[in-house]
């Protein structure tokens, strides 16, 4: 080999090694990436850590804190889509708006009826009854139809009213009369020395746990910090459904396993909320139950319990609107049991029938305080009497 050779090939060996080099070192920094990746994901704040979970296993019964997104140490993790809750989630002035389209327009058959009243030139003794007929089928109730008729067709006479937009002004004053804005609708979800607690009763399907995914989402939006308690315990997939609403708003998960005592459960969801100074404690109650004790003295219990920890300032009995008179009886029963402080109209956006917002409320002698709107995320709107009537008040589009 010449000595130019020689030269050629000490060469080509230096590339190589260079080339051999930077391999590995590009593999290993990849290496390096992926592991702090890994470590940052498991190490995510604003879930349950080790404490928590050790807590919890010293509860009462066999209770299982899930932190939901938290991953096993050795676990590489891809990183997942991100929780709702990174979202702005909408202000209750814009829900507000969006009640008032959703039941603006809607052909529901009190809007017809009040339409009814205030587009006719002359109303005869004929249209006074297809009005009551109307009110009657919307589920405004017996009482309140005949106090408002009287009272419409007094006024009417009275005061002359002969214009279309005279009926209207009368008839938007008694209707916000019946539906009464005077009512504090107001939730009792500011924190004093301990969490507000609000529990949320009614029977199954209603829309219970829809509710609480929804309102621990307008709690979050008010940087309210909130735990959620699974005190259905009557079957698994009501926990899981719970634990999945609060991974999408971002706020944890107290539960138990299926079949354990509802009232532990909510016992140990109000603890942990004192214990971690949280502004709000949300208990999802069951609709129905394992055992042969009446569901009442279980939702009894189950208050009597929690109150040991801190006062239960909020019992929010939720009714479905599309059920109508059906569901009063009941309501009735856990007005008298669990002390209702609000209702929770869910399904309003399904219900042709808005009359039984005034009906419940005069039944049970307690305000609406929240309508469901659909099953969307952000379909839960604070009920406002003006809102409602002048949304009952315009014309179908
Ligand atoms: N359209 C509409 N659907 C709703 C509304 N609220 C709840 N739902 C639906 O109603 C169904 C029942 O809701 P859930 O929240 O599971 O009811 P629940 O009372 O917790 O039921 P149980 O766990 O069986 O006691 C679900 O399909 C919800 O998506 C609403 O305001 N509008």
């Amino acid at each position: 080999m010449t000595g130019t050779e020689l030269w050629y090939v000490a060469g080509a060996i230096l590339v190589a090694a260079f080339l051999v080099v930077g391999l590995v070192a590009g593999t290993r920094r990849r290496a390096l990436r992926r592991g702090s990746d890994t470590r940052s994901i498991t190490g995510a704040p604003g879930h349950a850590g080790t404490d928590d979970a050790e807590g919890a296993r010293a509860g009462s019964v066999d209770l299982l804190e899930r932190p939901g997104t938290e991953a096993p140490e050795s676990v590489e993790v891809e990183p997942t889509i991100p929780p709702l809750v990174h979202e702005r989630p909408e202000t209750a002035e814009s829900r507000l708006a969006r009640l008032r389209r959703r039941l603006a327009g809607r052909d529901s058959a009190l809007s017809r009826g009040l339409l009814m009243i205030i587009s006719r030139d002359r109303i005869d003794e004929q249209t006074w009854e297809d009005f009551e007929d109307v009110l009657i089928a919307s589920d405004l109730g017996v009482g309140p139809t005949t106090e408002l008729v009287e009272k419409l067709r007094t006024r009417f006479r009275v005061e002359d009213v002969s214009s279309p937009e005279q009926a209207r002004a009368v008839l938007r004053e008694e209707l916000l009369a019946l539906v009464d804005p005077t009512m504090d609708r107001s939730l009792a979800t500011t924190r004093g020395e301990q969490p507000a607690i609000v529990m949320v009763v009614g029977v199954n399907g209603t829309g219970k746990t829809t509710t609480v995914g929804k309102l621990a989402r307008v709690l979050v939006s008010e940087d309210k910090d909130v735990l959620l308690g699974a005190a259905d315990t009557f079957r698994a997939a009501a926990a899981d459904q719970l634990e999945t609403w609060g991974d999408r708003v971002g706020v944890r998960t107290i539960r138990g396993a299926e079949g354990a005592d509802p009232a532990s459960v909510a016992f140990e969801a109000a603890r942990t909320g004192v214990e971690q100074e949280v502004d709000v404690v949300i208990i999802d109650t069951a609709g129905r139950l394992h055992t042969k004790t009446g569901l009442m003295d279980e939702l009894g219990k189950v208050k009597r319990v929690v109150e040991r920890q801190a006062p239960v300032g909020e019992v929010l009995l939720v009714l479905d609107a599309t059920t109508g008179q059906n569901g009063l009886t009941q309501a009735r029963i856990f007005r008298d049991v669990v002390q209702v402080t609000g209702l929770v109209l869910t399904k309003l956006d399904g219900s042709a029938k808005g009359g039984i917002v005034v009906q419940v409320q005069r039944e049970l002698g307690v305000p609406v305080k929240l309508v469901g709107l659909g099953e969307g995320v952000d379909d839960l709107a604070p009920f406002d009497a003006e809102v409602f009537v002048d949304a009952l008040l315009e014309p179908a589009s």
